[in-house]
C-alpha cells in the first residue's frame, strides 16, 4: 500500500463533503446560533439585576415597559423564548452533522470498496483480508465519532471565543489581558501534544487491523483448528494481539488523559491571575468591585471551552489516523490499468496466442519462460504438466490477472493491454481450481455475473453441468441456500455449479482448470460428454491431470518448469514417446 497520502488525510476529507456545501453551511449556523443562545443567561441574569435594582431606569423600562411586573414578564417571555432557540437548534445542528457524518461514511466506504475491486490480484496476496476489512469497516466507522460532534465542537468553540472575548474586552479593557494570558499557551500546548499523540492513535490502529486479521484468518480455518485441536493455541494467539492492542491503547490514553488536567491548570493560571491582580485594581481603587466581580465570573466561560477543545482535538487525532489508512488505500494505485479498446462479446471470435511469454511473481524466478501457443478460434486444447509447471499461471495472465514482463497475448490478433479489462474478461468463462461460491442460493450462484437470466436457463446449465440431478435433491432445490463459500456442498457439487455457471455466462472462451478434479468417474464421463457438446463452438484451453479429460482435445501442450515441452494430439504425443506418452501409461495402467 502507498505509504504517503496527496495531502493532509482533513483536506481531503472536506473533498468529500464538497457537494454537501449546503448542508455543511445549514448546520454550521445552527451550531453558531444555538451557542449564541446558550451563552443568553449570564446577560438576562444581568437583565434582570437591572430591573430589580435601577426599576424605572433600567434597560427594558427604556424600550417602554416601566412596571416591574410588566419587565418581569417581558423578561421571562424572552427567558421562554431563546431556551426554545437554544433547544431548536440544538435538534437541528446535530441532526445535520450527524447525517452528514452517515452521508460522508457511506460516500467514502463506497469509493474505498470500489477502488479496492479495482486492484490487482497481487495486492490482495501482500495483504491481509483482516486488515482490508479493518478500514473499510472500524477506520471508515471511526469516523463516525469525529464527524458526529467535531465540526460543531470547534465552531461552538470559536464563537464562545468571539463572543465572551468581545464582552470582556469591551468592558474591561484595561484587565482582559490577565483573562487572555493562558490562551496562546494552551493553543501552543494543543499543537505539540496533539503532535506527539498522532504516532500513538496510528499504532492503535496498526495493532486493531493486526487482531482483525488474525480473527478472519482464524473464522475461516475454523475447521482447521478443531481438526488439530489448536484451540487453546489459537487462543493465546488471539490474547497477545488482544494485549497488544491494549498496551498501545493505553500508551495512547497515558498521554490522551493528561491533555485536559494540563489545560485545566493553564486556566488557573489565567483565573488567578485575574482574582489576584485585578483584586490589587480594586484595592487600588483603579478598577470597579463590579467589574471585577463580572471578570472573575465570565473568565470561566471564556477559559472553560479550551477543555473541551483537548475532547475534540484527542478524537480528531483518533479520527485522522484512520482518514490515512483510508486515504493510503485509495491512493494504492492500480497497478494493470483498463485498456481503452472496446471488444463486444458477440464480435469476439476467440482466437488466442501467446507469443513468447515470459512471467515471474514478484521476488520469484519466472513461472513461464518463453512459452509461445496458438489457439484457432473454436479449438480445444488440453494443458498438461506436473504441479507448479505453470498452468494455472498461463490461464491467469489471459486474465489479465497479472501483468506479463515480456512478449504478448493476443485476442483476436489484438494485444489484451490494449483491450477494456471488462470486455476482455466478460468473453471468458473460467472455472478455476478452487471454486468460490457466495452465500446464497444455488441458483442465485449459478447465475452469478448472469444476473437477469430466466430460471429456465439456469436449469439448462445446470443439466449441461451435471448438476441438476443433485440440484433437485438439496431440501429446497434450486432455492437452497449453500452457505458461505458452498461449505454445505461437496467438492464435486460445488465443481458442478461452477461449471454450470461458466456454461450460463455462455463465453466464447471457456477456461477449465481441473474442472471435474473432485468428481467421480462417472460424473467425470458425463460432463465429458457434455463438454463435447459445449465446447463446439467456442475456444476452449481444459488443464487437466486426469489426461483422459483432455484426450479428444484438438491439440495437448505438456508443461514443464514453465515451458511447453511437447505438443500435439493425443496419438502424436502417444507416439512420440515422451512425457506424455509415459504419464499416459502409468493413468491408463497399460505397460
Ligand atoms: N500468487 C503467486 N505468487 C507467487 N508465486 C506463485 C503464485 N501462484 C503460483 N505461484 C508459483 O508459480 C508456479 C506455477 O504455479 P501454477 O499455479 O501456475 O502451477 P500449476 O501448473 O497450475 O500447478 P498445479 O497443477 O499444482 O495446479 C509455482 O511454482 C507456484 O509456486
Amino acid at each position: 500500500m502507498s505509504a504517503v497520502a496527496a495531502s493532509n488525510p482533513l483536506q481531503r476529507l472536506l473533498r468529500y463533503s464538497r457537494p454537501h456545501r449546503a448542508q455543511v453551511w445549514q448546520a454550521s449556523l445552527c451550531s453558531v446560533l444555538n451557542t449564541i443562545f446558550d451563552l443568553a443567561p449570564p446577560y438576562l441574569i444581568g437583565i434582570a439585576v437591572d430591573v430589580v435594582v435601577k426599576r424605572e431606569s433600567s434597560l427594558i423600562a427604556r424600550v417602554g415597559v416601566t412596571s416591574i411586573i410588566g419587565q418581569l414578564a417581558v423578561l421571562s417571555l424572552l427567558t421562554f423564548l431563546i431556551w426554545g432557540l437554544e433547544s431548536l437548534f440544538q435538534y437541528a445542528y446535530d441532526r445535520l452533522w450527524r447525517n452528514l457524518a452517515q452521508t460522508l461514511q457511506h460516500e467514502l466506504r463506497l469509493d474505498a470498496y470500489s477502488h479496492l475491486q479495482e486492484l490487482e490480484l497481487s495486492f490482495f496476496e501482500e495483504q491481509s483480508t483482516g486488515t482490508l476489512l479493518s478500514i473499510i469497516n472500524d477506520d471508515i466507522n471511526q469516523l463516525e465519532r469525529f464527524l458526529d460532534s467535531g465540526a460543531n465542537d470547534i465552531l461552538q468553540f470559536f464563537t464562545t471565543i468571539v463572543l465572551v472575548g468581545g464582552t470582556f474586552l469591551a468592558l474591561a479593557p484595561g484587565v482582559s489581558w490577565f483573562a487572555m494570558l493562558p490562551i496562546p499557551f494552551i493553543v501552543w500546548g494543543s499543537i505539540a501534544f496533539q503532535k506527539r499523540l498522532a504516532p500513538r492513535y496510528a499504532d492503535v490502529r496498526q495493532q486493531a487491523s493486526l487482531i482483525n486479521s488474525r480473527l478472519a484468518n482464524n473464522l475461516s480455518g475454523i475447521a482447521t483448528i478443531k481438526s488439530f485441536t489448536a484451540e487453546d493455541y489459537e487462543r493465546d494467539r488471539v490474547a497477545a494481539e488482544s494485549e497488544a492492542y491494549r498496551r498501545s491503547n493505553r500508551r495512547a490514553i497515558a498521554l490522551s488523559a493528561a491533555f485536559i488536567p494540563l489545560i485545566r491548570i493553564l486556566i488557573l493560571v489565567g483565573f488567578t491571575a485575574t482574582l489576584f491582580l485585578g483584586g490589587i485594581e480594586v484595592a487600588n481603587g483603579r478598577l470597579s468591585v463590579g467589574t471585577y466581580g463580572f471578570m472573575v465570573f465570565i473568565i470561566q466561560r471564556l477559559l472553560w471551552p479550551f477543555t473541551s477543545l483537548g475532547k475534540t482535538m484527542d478524537q480528531y487525532q483518533r479520527a485522522m489516523a484512520s482518514v490515512n489508512r483510508v486515504m493510503n488505500l485509495l491512493d494504492t494505485p492500480i497497478a494493470i490499468p483498463t485498456g481503452d479498446r472496446s471488444l463486444p462479446v458477440h464480435q469476439v471470435r476467440g482466437e488466442v496466442s501467446l507469443e513468447h511469454i515470459t512471467f515471474a511473481y514478484q521476488g520469484r524466478s519466472p513461472a513461464l519462460e518463453d512459452l509461445s501457443l496458438h489457439i484457432p478460434a473454436g479449438q480445444t486444447i488440453g494443458v498438461v504438466g506436473a504441479t507448479g509447471s505453470g498452468k494455472s499461471t498461463l490461464v491467469k495472465l489471459l486474465l489479465r490477472f497479472y501483468e506479463i514482463q515480456q512478449g504478448q497475448i493476443l485476442l483476436d490478433g489484438i494485444d489484451i493491454r490494449e483491450l477494456r479489462l471488462r470486455d476482455l474478461r466478460r468473453c471468458i468463462g473460467w472455472v478455476s481450481q478452487e471454486v468460490f461460491l457466495f452465500h446464497g442460493t444455488v441458483a442465485d450462484n449459478i447465475a452469478y455475473g448472469s444476473f437477469d437470466v430466466m430460471r429456465e436457463e439456469i436449469t439448462r446449465s445446470a443439466k449441461l453441468a451435471e448438476a441438476h440431478e443433485f440440484i433437485i435433491e438439496l431440501p429446497d432445490g434450486y432455492d437452497t441456500i449453500i452457505g458461505e463459500r458452498g461449505q454445505k456442498l461437496s467438492g464435486g457439487q460445488r465443481q458442478r455449479l461452477a461449471i454450470a455457471r461458466a456454461l450460463l455466462k455462455d463465453p466464447p472462451i471457456l477456461i477449465l482448470d481441473e474442472a471435474t478434479s473432485a468428481v467421480d468417474n462417472e460424473t467425470e464421463a458425463a460432463i465429458q460428454r457434455s463438454l463435447e457438446y459445449i465446447t463446439q463452438d467456442r475456444t476452449t484451453i481444459a488443464i487437466a491431470h486426469r489426461l483422459s479429460t483432455i484426450r479428444h482435445a484438438d491439440r495437448i501442450y505438456v508443461m514443464d518448469h514453465g515451458r511447453v515441452v511437447e505438443q500435439g494430439t493425443h496419438e502424436t504425443l502417444l507416439n512420440h514417446d515422451g512425457i506424455y506418452a509415459a504419464l499416459w501409461r502409468l493413468q491408463s495402467g497399460v505397460k
